[in-house]
């Protein structure tokens, strides 16, 4: 048997930025999670320890602040670009970087230093350089929804563990992780999420749902119908299942009204939807 080193990589995970702009008493804020991921020519460092090929990770934390600093933070995908490209450009033995940005989202309370957090969704993007190619595919996650009727489920197959009842109205609710792979590396990125979020949203309101499954499609498609930039979504979608509660024995009819929210076990209802004739980019969503 012969051993050898197979693929690697390594990197500063997790470095977390907050970036103020101050414009007179007017101050803007970006909070981001930056996780930076190189690899390329690192066997030396792995087989005898020779670490000059290594750019340490605690420098590549000081890359992200200082550009944070030096560049600001626009939109996530061009701070992922801009870091990944610095890393490949910069650096002869990195040969590819990988950059996952994940942004909190504040609103401002009142007056020009006050913010609130968004409620528990993220938005998040995840760029490679390397060898000639990029790639960004752009994302969100915990983007929780519910509709409170028009989801039917029944006509399920059956096996003799099936005690499920076939319902013709039922709660839907998931907490959606989406992300979309872009054709171009040069977008408008903010415009682009918006659209983006809001045809998850509206997909998800307005489909008469007869499985979560066929909901999950008629999101992904909605993006792709909305945007010709994006040639593949990639959906991941808890089933939040609400379960009604028998209020029998206490003498009430439950008319669809009272629920148990249970938090698992839950389906997990996840797909791709993609445009069949984009070239095909597995590594863009390492
Ligand atoms: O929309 C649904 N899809 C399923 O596959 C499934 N399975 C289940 O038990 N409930 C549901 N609901």
């Amino acid at each position: 048997m012969a051993i050898v080193l197979g693929p690697n990589r390594y990197g500063k995970a997790e470095t977390r930025v907050v970036r103020v702009t101050r414009d007179g008493a007017t101050h803007r804020l970006k909070d981001v999670n930056v996780s930076v991921s190189l690899s390329g020519a690192m066997e030396d460092v792995h087989l005898t320890g020779d670490n000059a090929a290594v750019l340490p990770t605690d420098s590549q934390k000081n890359t992200v602040f200082a550009f944070a600093k030096r560049h600001g933070i626009g939109a996530i995908e061009d701070f992922g670009l801009l870091l990944a490209r610095h890393f490949v450009e910069s650096r002869p033995a990195v040969g590819h970087a990988r950059v996952e940005i994940h942004e909190y989202g504040w609103n401002r309370i009142a007056g020009g230093h006050s913010f609130v957090r968004d409620g528990g969704e993220v938005r998040t993007a995840l760029v490679h350089s390397g060898g000639g190619a990029e790639t960004v595919v752009s994302g969100l996650t915990d983007l929780v929804v519910l509709n409170s009727t028009g989801s039917e489920f029944h006509g399920f197959a059956r096996d003799e563990y099936t005690t499920l009842e076939p319902t013709d109205d039922r709660v839907l609710a998931t907490a959606v992780t989406a992300r979309w792979r872009h054709r171009g590396t040069d977008a408008a990125w903010d415009a682009s999420y918006r659209a983006a979020r809001d045809a998850l949203l509206a997909a998800f309101a307005g489909t008469h749902s007869l499985s979560l499954q066929q909901t999950l499609y008629q999101m992904g498609r909605r993006v792709l119908a909305e945007q010709d930039g994006i040639c593949e979504v990639r959906l991941s979608m808890p089933n939040k299942h609400h379960f009604l509660v028998d209020l029998e024995p206490f003498g009430m009819k439950n008319d669809n009204e009272v629920y148990f929210a249970a938090d698992r076990p839950y389906g997990l209802i996840e797909g791709t939807v993609l445009d069949d004739g984009a070239p095909a980019a597995p590594s863009a969503w390492n």
